[in-house]
């Protein structure tokens, strides 16, 4: 399998196969919201979209991070996610990295979000469709985020089929930038929890697959089992 791993603005021709990488927190966040029963997430690539989007469908859940703003109904946060109710709503999502990168590669035939919290799942569908050229987005920092570097690494050696100890791979994500302002409370609409649960290899079962609907970017949670399978063929 040819791996690169490229930062948002290093994105030209629409890759064939992209894995979006968003540790902290974005892609944590929306596996946290499919567990709480969300059916499907749409990334905005603006406030200002989001807000429109939720006007025009009351009933959807506005997400945004950093603080808190009028008219969102919640923040980018998995810690502050656990204990809501998601069940049957559609969530509207927009974040600084992860919903860009997400968006960046919108033309992609299949585009799939991860972290570390779904990690062994995205390898799986990455094996089992025997992609054999796969392009990492690494969304944090132009690239450099480390945490999302490591999580992309990881999966694409799991994607390989090689037998691999995350230890390493976790450990520098617990020690990148973003988990040590997240740790010292610098950033907004944060839980002290937050970091410790980005960091939860294979929380979930299901890999996320976003797909062009309608013009929207949709993300839906993948299983081997999903209806999903019929459109990946
Ligand atoms: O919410 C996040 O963790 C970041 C931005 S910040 O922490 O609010 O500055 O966004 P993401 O797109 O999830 O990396
Ligand atoms: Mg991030």
């Amino acid at each position: 399998m040819q791996t690169r791993f490229l930062g948002i603005p290093e994105l030209a021709q629409p890759p064939s196969v992209a894995v979006v990488i968003d540790v902290m927190r974005a892609f944590t966040v929306a596996a946290w919201a499919f567990a709480r029963g969300a059916e499907e997430i749409v990334l905005a690539g603006s406030l200002d979209e989001a807000l429109a989007l939720k006007a025009r469908h009351p009933d959807w859940v506005a997400l945004k991070d950093g603080a808190p703003a009028p008219g969102f109904d919640i923040v980018n946060s998995p810690a502050l996610l656990r204990t809501y109710d998601l069940g049957g709503r559609t969530v509207v999502q927009k974040t600084t990295a992860g919903t860009v990168g997400a968006l960046a590669v919108r033309e992609a035939p299949l585009v799939l979000c991860a972290g570390f919290v779904v990690a062994e799942a995205t390898a799986r569908l990455l094996r089992a469709r025997g992609c054999d050229s796969v392009t990492f987005v690494v969304t944090g920092e132009d690239g450099r985020a480390d945490e999302d570097l490591a999580c992309a690494q990881y999966i694409a050696r799991r994607a390989a089929g090689a037998e691999t100890d995350p230890t390493g791979f976790l450990r520098r994500a617990a020690a990148s930038r973003a988990a040590t302002e997240l740790a010292q409370g610098l950033r907004r609409g944060a839980h002290p929890d937050d970091v410790a649960l980005c960091l939860e290899l294979d929380r979930f079962p299901f890999a996320m697959v976003a797909t062009e609907e309608d013009s929207l970017m949709v993300l839906r949670p993948y299983t081997a089992l999903s209806p999903v399978d019929e459109t990946l063929d």
